[in-house]
C-alpha cells in the first residue's frame, strides 16, 4: 500500500516528505499542499510546501554530488539504473494506487505506466552504455590547407544539474524519461513533480533511493509550481531544464537563462481521414486516440478532419464505439474517469458550451457530474468554434468535415501547435505527401498519435516544444561535446 512497508519512511503523519541529501525531510515552512482526489474531490494526500532556502540547499548538494558521479564508471551508473528499474517494477502496485487516487488514472493503465517506466529506465541504461561509450576521431587533413598534424578526439560530457518538471498526466513515466537519461550521462537531477501526481513521483524517487544512488544525486522538492516554479527555473544552479506540460513551458523558455531547454508542450493532434481509408480501423483509432485516459494525453487525437463523402459512415462507426465506453471511477477500470480538477472540467465545459452556441452537432447529450464528463463527439464543427483550435484535455472530440486534402492540411498547419498528426488512407503515396506537408513533429500513418514506444524520437514544433525527447535524443540533449586535440610536431600519415 502507498506510504507503507518500504515506503513508510517517506511520510510523516499525514504529510509526505521531500527528498534531499539522500534523506526524507519535512519542510521548514511547516506548510503543506493538498492533493485533491479527482473522483471524490476531497483531500487524498498532502506534500511539503518546500521553501526557497530548501531549493537552494538541494541545488548546492546536486552540484557537489554531480562532480563525483561524473567520475563513476559508466557501467556502474548503468548497473544502478537497472537496479532502480527492477525495484520500481517490484513496487508497481502501491505506485499505481497513487496514480489512481491522485490523477484518476484507470487502475490497469496506472500499472502499465509504472511497468513502462521501469522498462524505460533499463533501456536508457543500455542505450547510455552504447552511445556514451563511444566518441569521434577526426584528422586535420580532411579540411583544405591542413596536413595531418592534428588528431581530434570527441566525447560526450555531462551538463551538470538537470531540472526535471513533468506534468500531471504521466507523473512517473515523464519523470523517469528525464531522470534516467540525466543520470546515465553523469548529471545530477532535481525533480519538481506536478502537484497532482506528486505522491506517485515520491514513491518512484524512493525506488531510486533504495537502489543506492549516491546522496544528493537525486533530489525531489514539492510545492505548487505557481509558487516555487519560477525560483527553480531561474535558479543559477540549474544547467538544463527538461519540462513537459502546457503553456507554462512557453513562459519558462522566456525566463530561463542560457541553459539548454527540452520542452514538450501541448498539442492539437489532427486525424485526417481520406475517402479510401479503412473506416473501421480509423474509427477504432479515433476512439482509442481521442478518449483513452479521458483525452488527457498530449498525443490524444484532438480534432478529426474527415472527407465529407465518408463522414457520415465514419461518425456512425465512432459513435457506436463511444457508446461502449464505460464511465466511472478509476478503481473500476472505467474507460472514462473524472478529469484531473474542477478547473479543468470547467474549462472543457466552456469549450462545449461555445460549440453548442455555434450549433455544432452533439452526437451524445452533454453530461457532467463533478469532474466526470461523459465522452462526447461533436460533429459539424467549424473553424469559428474554440474547440476547433483549443486543447480540451478531456473526453470531447470535434469532427470537422473537409472537401479536400488541402483543406485538412491547411487546418492542421494553421494551428499554433505542431506535436503529432495522423492520416488514414490505403494510398501510401498520398500518406507520404500528407506527412511531409503536415507541420508536426511526427505523423502516424494508419494509427493514432502516440509518444511510445519510449525510444522513438518525440518532438513538437511551433508552440508544441523545443528539442526532441525519446531515450537516445534525451541522453544526447543532456550532454555536451568535448574535444581534445593532439597536435603533432610533424604530419603523420597512417602507413605513410
Ligand atoms: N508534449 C508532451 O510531451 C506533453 C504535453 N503535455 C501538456 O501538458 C498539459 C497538461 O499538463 P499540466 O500538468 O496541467 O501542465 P502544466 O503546464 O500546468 O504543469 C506542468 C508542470 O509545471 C509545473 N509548473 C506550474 N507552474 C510552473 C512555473 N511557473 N514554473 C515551473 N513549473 C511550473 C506544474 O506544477 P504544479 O502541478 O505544482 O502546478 C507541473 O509540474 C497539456 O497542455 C498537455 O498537452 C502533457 C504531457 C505530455
Ligand atoms: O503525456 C502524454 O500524453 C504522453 O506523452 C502520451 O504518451 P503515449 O502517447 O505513449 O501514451
Amino acid at each position: 500500500m502507498a506510504g507503507n512497508g518500504v515506503f513508510a519512511e517517506i511520510i510523516d503523519g499525514e504529510v509526505y516528505k521531500y527528498y534531499c541529501e539522500g534523506e526524507w525531510r519535512k519542510s521548514a515552512s511547516g506548510k503543506s499542499v493538498a492533493i485533491i482526489n479527482p473522483t471524490t474531490r476531497k483531500t487524498q494526500y498532502k506534500v511539503q510546501a518546500c521553501t526557497q532556502e530548501e531549493v537552494n540547499k538541494v541545488m548546492e548538494i546536486a552540484k557537489a554530488a554531480q562532480k563525483s558521479w561524473a567520475k563513476t564508471p559508466l557501467w556502474k551508473r548503468a548497473e544502478l539504473l537497472h537496479k532502480a528499474a527492477a525495484i520500481l517494477k517490484e513496487h508497481k502496485a502501491p505506485i499505481a494506487e497513487c496514480l489512481v487516487k491522485e490523477i484518476a488514472k484507470p487502475a490497469k493503465d496506472a500499472v502499465t505506466e509504472v511497468v513502462r517506466s521501469g522498462d524505460l529506465v533499463s533501456y536508457t541504461a543500455e542505450e547510455g552504455v552504447r552511445i556514451l561509450g563511444e566518441g569521434k576521431f577526426l584528422v586535420s587533413d580532411s579540411f583544405p590547407g591542413n596536413e595531418r598534424t592534428k588528431y581530434c578526439l570527441t566525447s560526450k560530457i555531462p551538463l551538470g544539474v538537470i531540472l526535471a518538471i513533468p506534468p500531471f498526466n504521466y507523473p512517473v513515466n515523464l519523470a523517469v524519461s528525464k531522470i534516467a537519461p540525466a543520470l546515465i550521462a553523469g548529471n545530477s537531477l532535481v525533480l519538481k513533480p506536478p502537484t497532482q501526481g506528486a505522491v506517485a513521483a515520491l514513491h518512484m524517487v524512493h525506488c531510486f533511493h533504495l537502489a543506492g544512488f549516491p546522496k544528493g544525486l537525486i533530489s525531489c522538492v514539492t510545492g505548487k509550481g505557481s509558487e516555487i516554479g519560477d525560483f527553480l527555473t531561474m535558479h543559477p544552479g540549474v544547467n538544463c531544464i527538461s519540462f513537459t506540460g502546457g503553456d507554462t513551458g512557453v513562459a519558462i523558455s522566456k525566463k530561463a537563462g542560457m541553459v539548454p531547454l527540452q520542452m514538450e508542450l501541448g498539442g492539437k493532434d489532427a486525424c485526417i481521414v481520406l475517402e479510401d481509408a479503412d473506416l473501421d480501423l480509423a474509427a477504432g483509432n479515433i476512439v482509442k486516440g481521442g478518449f483513452s485516459y479521458s483525452g488527457q494525453r498530449c498525443t490524444a487525437v484532438k480534432v478529426v478532419l474527415v472527407m465529407e463523402s465518408v463522414a457520415d459512415t465514419l461518425v456512425e462507426k465512432v459513435n457506436a464505439k463511444v457508446a461502449k465506453l464505460t464511465v466511472g471511477p478509476p478503481e473500476d477500470n472505467c474507460d472514462i474517469t473524472p478529469v484531473v480538477s474542477e478547473s479543468s472540467a470547467n474549462f472543457i465545459e466552456g469549450l462545449v458550451m461555445d460549440a453548442k452556441e455555434k450549433d455544432a452537432t452533439f452526437c451524445q447529450p452533454y453530461k457532467r457530474e463533478g469532474n466526470l464528463i461523459w465522452p462526447l463527439l461533436l460533429d459539424n464543427v467549424r473553424p469559428d468554434m474554440r474547440i476547433a483550435w483549443e486543447e480540451p484535455f478531456g473526453p470531447v472530440l470535434p469532427v470537422i468535415r473537409i472537401n479536400s486534402v488541402e483543406e485538412g492540411i491547411h487546418h492542421c498547419n494553421a494551428s499554433n501547435f505542431g506535436l503529432q498528426g495522423c492520416v488514414f488512407t490505403k494510398d501510401i503515396n498520398k500518406a507520404i505527401l500528407i506527412s511531409d506537408a503536415m507541420e508536426t513533429g511526427t505523423v502516424q500513418i494508419n494509427s493514432a498519435p502516440a509518444r511510445g514506444p519510449d525510444h522513438f524520437p518525440f518532438q513538437g514544433i511551433k508552440d508544441s516544444g523545443i528539442g526532441s525527447q525519446g531515450i537516445t535524443n534525451s541522453i544526447n540533449m543532456m550532454t555536451k561535446v568535448k574535444t581534445t586535440v593532439i597536435n603533432l610536431p610533424t604530419p603523420s600519415y597512417t602507413m605513410g
